[in-house]
Parts: structure tokens; C-alpha cells; sequence
């Protein structure tokens, strides 16, 4: 059940604790679904492809919170890898070698996304930065793996993703955390606080079997829309 159910269940849980981090991100994905779909119509394949908006803060959530973050190849014949810098050699790579690489990190990097890699930004692929970094160097942003085993269902989870999103930002104006009711066991240790980078800002635990999830699930509370 990998391929459709944890990668998708777990995309929106990350995306969901996006709208409790960033409200005013979440108020302008509502703006954008109450313009392209109101307030309680059921959206459309059109609809979705419209929402250029939505689409972002579901790529920066694929981005900053891949839900398969490491991913392994293997060589078939024998090659080099070039130099990462202009000091180093080129990186020999026999035949039949497993080699690991962590889509998690390639996404946090700024010396591919640039000195914001790690702020949670859907605008970065709208605005210029998206000509900067993503469009010359396409295979940067890998959450659903590329070439002739790129994710099968990929545009079915788009749609189911952001059909899901829709019905819930129609129906809720405001999440939050709710870091009280959860199980004492998945709270952020104090010790996070002083490591650098995103650990330091993050409130859910990420853990990794094959997928990532938040450990011990996702706890919030959300403001129901009189509509
Ligand atoms: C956000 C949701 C999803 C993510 C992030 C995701 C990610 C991925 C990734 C990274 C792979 C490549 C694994 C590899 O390197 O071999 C993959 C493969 C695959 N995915 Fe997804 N996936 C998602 C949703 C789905 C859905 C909804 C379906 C089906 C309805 C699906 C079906 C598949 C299948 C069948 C493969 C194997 C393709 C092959 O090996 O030829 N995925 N997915």
C-alpha cells in the first residue's frame, strides 16, 4: 500500500501542518479557492488545473517534506559522476553498485534552490525564482522520481491532494496545532531548539520507515466556516 495510500495520506498531513505553521499562506490558498470555486461547489479537473496558487504550496510541501525522502539505483555499466566543485575529482562508479541519495536533502539545498531553501515558500515556483533554479535543473525537485520509473500516479496525486484541500479550506478557515492533546512521546524534544536549521522551527516529529509520517500522527484544531 505504499504507492497510492501512505505517500498521498502523508503528503497531506504535511501540507495540512502547513496551513497550522502559515496562516497567512493558508488565508491566500482559501482566497484562491473561493475565486476559482466558492464556497461549496465540488471543484472540477478544470478547477484544479486553474489554481496556479495551489498547485505551489503542494509542490513546496512535496519540497520541504518529501514522503519518500531517500530513494536508491543501480548501476548497470560502469561511469563517473562529475566533480560537485571545481577542486574535486570526478566520482568513479563501478557496474552493479546500489547507490542511496536522499531526495530530502537535494530539496533543502541552497546551492540549488537558493540562500531560502529552507522557508517554506510556494511563491518560489511562481516568481523568478523558478526560472533561477528549477527550470534550468528540472531534476532538482524529485518527489515522484523522474525517468521511466517516475511515480505512476502522479497527476492522480495531484488531483486527489488537491481535491482534498479544496473540500477542507471550503470548509475550515484556521488550523492549529494542537501540541496538548498529543501523545507525550511525539512532542519535540527541548534539545531541537538549538540544532540549525529547520529542526529548530519544526513542531511535528518526522519519522521514516520506507515513507515519512509524522510520528504518532498529526494533532490540530480547526475552525469550521459558517457558510
Ligand atoms: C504524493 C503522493 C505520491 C508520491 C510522493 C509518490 C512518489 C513515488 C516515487 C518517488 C516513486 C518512485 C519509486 C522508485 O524510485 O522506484 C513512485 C512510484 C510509483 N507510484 Fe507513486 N507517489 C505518490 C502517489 C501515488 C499514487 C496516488 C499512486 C497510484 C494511484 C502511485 C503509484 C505509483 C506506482 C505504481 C509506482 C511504481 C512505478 C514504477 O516502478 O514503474 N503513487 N511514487
Amino acid at each position: 500500500m505504499i504507492a497510492g495510500r501512505d505517500t498521498t495520506a502523508s503528503t497531506l498531513t504535511f501540507a495540512t501542518y502547513a496551513l497550522a505553521m502559515y496562516p497567512n499562506i493558508m488565508a491566500k490558498l482559501r482566497a484562491e479557492v473561493m475565486e476559482k470555486v466558492g464556497p461549496t461547489r465540488r471543484p472540477t479537473y478544470d478547477d484544479v488545473r486553474e489554481m496556479k496558487y495551489l498547485r505551489a504550496f503542494i509542490n513546496e510541501t512535496l519540497r520541504l517534506f518529501p514522503s519518500v525522502p531517500f530513494n536508491v539505483r543501480d548501476s548497470v555499466n560502469a561511469t563517473t559522476f562529475p566533480p560537485t566543485s571545481a577542486n574535486d575529482k570526478p566520482v568513479y562508479i563501478p557496474a552493479r553498485t546500489s547507490i542511496a541519495y536522499s531526495v530530502f536533502l537535494m530539496h533543502r539545498r541552497t546551492d540549488l534552490w537558493g540562500p531560502d531553501a529552507l522557508e517554506f515558500d510556494p511563491d518560489r515556483f511562481l516568481d523568478e525564482r523558478l526560472h533561477k533554479y528549477l527550470t534550468p535543473n528540472p531534476f532538482i525537485f524529485l518527489p515522484f522520481n523522474a525517468g521511466p520509473r517516475i511515480c505512476l500516479g502522479q497527476q492522480f496525486a495531484y488531483n486527489e491532494t488537491s481535491f482534498m484541500l479544496i473540500k477542507l479550506l471550503q470548509s475550515f478557515d484556521a488550523v492549529t496545532l494542537d501540541e496538548a492533546s498529543q501523545p507525550s512521546d511525539s512532542r519535540i524534544p527541548s534539545s531541537w531548539s538549538t540544532v540549525p536549521g529547520r529542526q529548530a522551527i519544526e513542531r511535528f516529529f518526522p519519522k521514516i520507515h520506507l515513507t515519512m509520517y509524522a510520528h504518532k500522527g498529526l494533532w490540530v484544531k480547526m475552525r469550521e466556516v459558517n457558510n
